[in-house]
């Protein structure tokens, strides 16, 4: 009788175990702009919570993620961080531009080319198909270094505004501004969150490698 109950256990556990995984819907945004803007760092910063000690040039394309919940629903937010260096983004792009819900493009407070470049990259991602119909939103990075020749923020807003776009100013850096560089993220997340239809499968908390199932993509649909 023990035996019998024991086995009928098993049953039922392999059958739960058997059972598909909840699934939690992801959320695919990429950071463009040019090298040194603070990609990494910022996408580091809501991902880990902290600014990175050392960074280096991205090559390719790296993503992070985060899970994040929202009106009680468990999302998994990735954040593709691509390269700025033009040498080291050629064989990535098609990559990364595939199933994009979201764009965030960084400049540089400091850096007066890095804001003059953004138009160049709202063009390439307009030629992947990423137009103003996708959420976007600028970000000026590098708010704490306070002595540094900056870009004028109405200057900014003007652009930003010309483009629908939201403006945030921020700095991965400067730990006070944690709820900043969040609450950057977490407006696209919900924006994304009232939009239907989105996306995707994978079980809630799931492993950090992504799974591609390409007889499974559809148009606007990640299933990355
Ligand atoms: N002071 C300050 N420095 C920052 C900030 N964010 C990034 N940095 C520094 O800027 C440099 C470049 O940062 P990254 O995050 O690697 O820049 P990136 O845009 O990812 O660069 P690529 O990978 O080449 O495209 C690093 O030395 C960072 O420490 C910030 O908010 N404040």
């Amino acid at each position: 009788m023990l035996e019998m109950e024991s086995s009928l256990e098993l049953t039922n556990s392999l059958a739960a175990s058997s059972l598909p995984p909840p699934r939690s819907r992801i959320f695919k945004i990429i950071v463009i702009g040019d090298s040194g803007v603070g990609k990494t760092c910022l996408t580091y910063r809501f991902c880990a919570g902290r600014f990175p000690d050392k960074t280096e040039a991205t090559i390719g394309v790296d993503f992070r993620e985060k899970i994040i919940e929202i009106d009680g629903e468990k999302i998994k937010v990735q954040l593709w961080d691509t390269a700025g260096q033009e040498r080291f983004r050629k064989s990535m792009v098609q990559h990364y531009y595939r199933n994009v819900h979201a764009v965030v493009f960084v400049y540089d407070v400091t850096n007066p080319t890095s804001f003059q470049n953004l138009p160049s990259w709202i063009e390439e991602c307009r030629q992947h198909s990423l137009g103003s119909e996708v959420p976007r939103l600028l970000v000026g990075n590098k708010c704490d270094l306070q002595e540094s020749v900056r870009v004028s923020t109405d200057q900014v807003q003007k652009f930003a505004d010309s483009q629908s776009m939201p403006l945030f100013e921020t700095s991965a850096k400067n730990p006070d501004d944690n709820d900043h560089v969040e609450a950057i993220f977490m407006t696209l997340a919900h924006k994304l969150k009232s939009q239907k239809p989105l996306m995707l499968s994978q079980p809630a908390g799931g492993e950090n490698s992504v799974q591609l199932k390409p007889e499974q993509k559809l148009p606007g649909i990640c299933w990355c």
